[in-house]
């Protein structure tokens, strides 16, 4: 195989509870990428549709995580990257992690999957480090693996697959500001209250529990942040009127999708779903701020090849 096209989705990082840790992978939305062997060595990236990002590979997450792994493998040939980016940078569902982990996923293809997905977790983090600031992979994990993941350490990185209840939907509110995860970053306190560690990892401890039991209402009880949300929410507008909407409708939780400015829910069925994602709406139809939303099952598979050359 020379040539492989995949499909690298967006993903929710911290699931209220769970900052910088959890994640779990959304359906049907995110971006396409194209990776070929070259004869020359190294990585280039020859095509990128979508949005404005930089093309050097030492600039661009997708580059930086292909490097790592090619530093790593020191294979015969060289690798060139085209990026058809759906996810806008900035969104707050994983752009640059699906940049990141999709070029290191396709390179292992191209070379017959010499690593695991650990490892590719590990490589794409590097990519992810340009982007953020700060080397997590509660983004990436869930784009590789699928469903939802717990990163239990960075260092040695290690990944747990959690379940993914049946009826779980996700709904996604994108108002069109940009918030930079770095910047969101730097706003967290370094320090946080005893009482506050305590009531997060206990959320922490019965949200993990929940989804393996599939009990919605222990997810209901548990999708609460009393870290990161009191921060970062002032950096949304109408944040705690959406959540109001969304929870009027029956949502099992609602928070900040990783460093915003998205807004997440997680509903029980469909019907509700599609009414959360309603009531959301109304909220932004009544201001000047562009936004759009969408909802869909858990991607519980993580990133896709959709076509190869043999
Ligand atoms: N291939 C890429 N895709 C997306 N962003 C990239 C890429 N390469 C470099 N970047 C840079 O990364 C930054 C966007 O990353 P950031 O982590 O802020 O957003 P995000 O990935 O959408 O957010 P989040 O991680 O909260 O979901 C931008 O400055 C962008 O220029
Ligand atoms: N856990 C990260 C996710 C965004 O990259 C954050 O919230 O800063």
């Amino acid at each position: 195989m020379t040539e492989i096209k995949i499909f690298s989705p967006a993903t929710v990082a911290n699931v209220s509870c769970g900052f910088d840790v959890l994640g779990f992978c959304l359906d049907g939305i995110g971006d396409e990428m194209i990776v070929r062997k070259t004869p020359e060595k190294g990585i280039k990236i020859t095509k990128i549709k979508g949005y404005d990002l930089p093309n050097e590979a030492t600039k661009n997450v997708a580059g930086v995580a292909a490097l790592a792994l090619i530093e790593d493998a020191q294979p015969d040939c060289g690798f060139e990257i085209e990026i058809y980016k759906n996810i806008k940078p900035g969104s707050g569902v994983g752009s640059s992690s699906a940049s990141a982990s999709g070029s290191v996923f396709a390179i292992n293809e191209l070379l017959g999957r010499p690593y695991s997905k650990t490892q590719l977790t590990y490589f794409a983090m590097k990519g992810e480090a340009l982007a953020s600031g700060s080397e997590h992979a509660d983004n990436i994990a869930p784009g590789i693996f699928g469903g939802f993941t717990l990163v239990k350490s960075t260092v040695p990185l290690e990944v747990v697959e959690l379940p993914t209840p049946n009826d779980l939907f996700a709904v996604i509110i994108h108002p069109q500001i940009e918030i930079k995860t770095s910047e969101a970053r730097a706003i967290l306190p370094k320090d946080i209250p005893l009482k506050n560690a305590i009531t997060q990892w206990a959320n922490m401890g019965s949200l993990v529990h929940a989804l393996h039991i599939s009990d919605y209402q222990m997810i209901k009880r548990s999708l609460i942040d009393v870290v990161v949300e009191p921060y970062r929410s002032r950096l949304i507008p109408h944040y705690n009127e959406v959540k109001l909407a969304a929870f009027n409708k029956g949502a099992l939780g609602c928070g900040i999708s990783g460093s915003g400015p998205s807004i997440f829910t997680l509903c029980q069925g469909q019907i509700q779903a599609e009414q959360v994602e309603l009531a959301m709406r109304e909220v932004y139809s009544q201001t000047d701020i562009a936004f759009n939303t969408y909802s869909c099952k858990i991607n519980t598979t993580g990133i896709k090849i959709l076509a190869t050359d043999s």
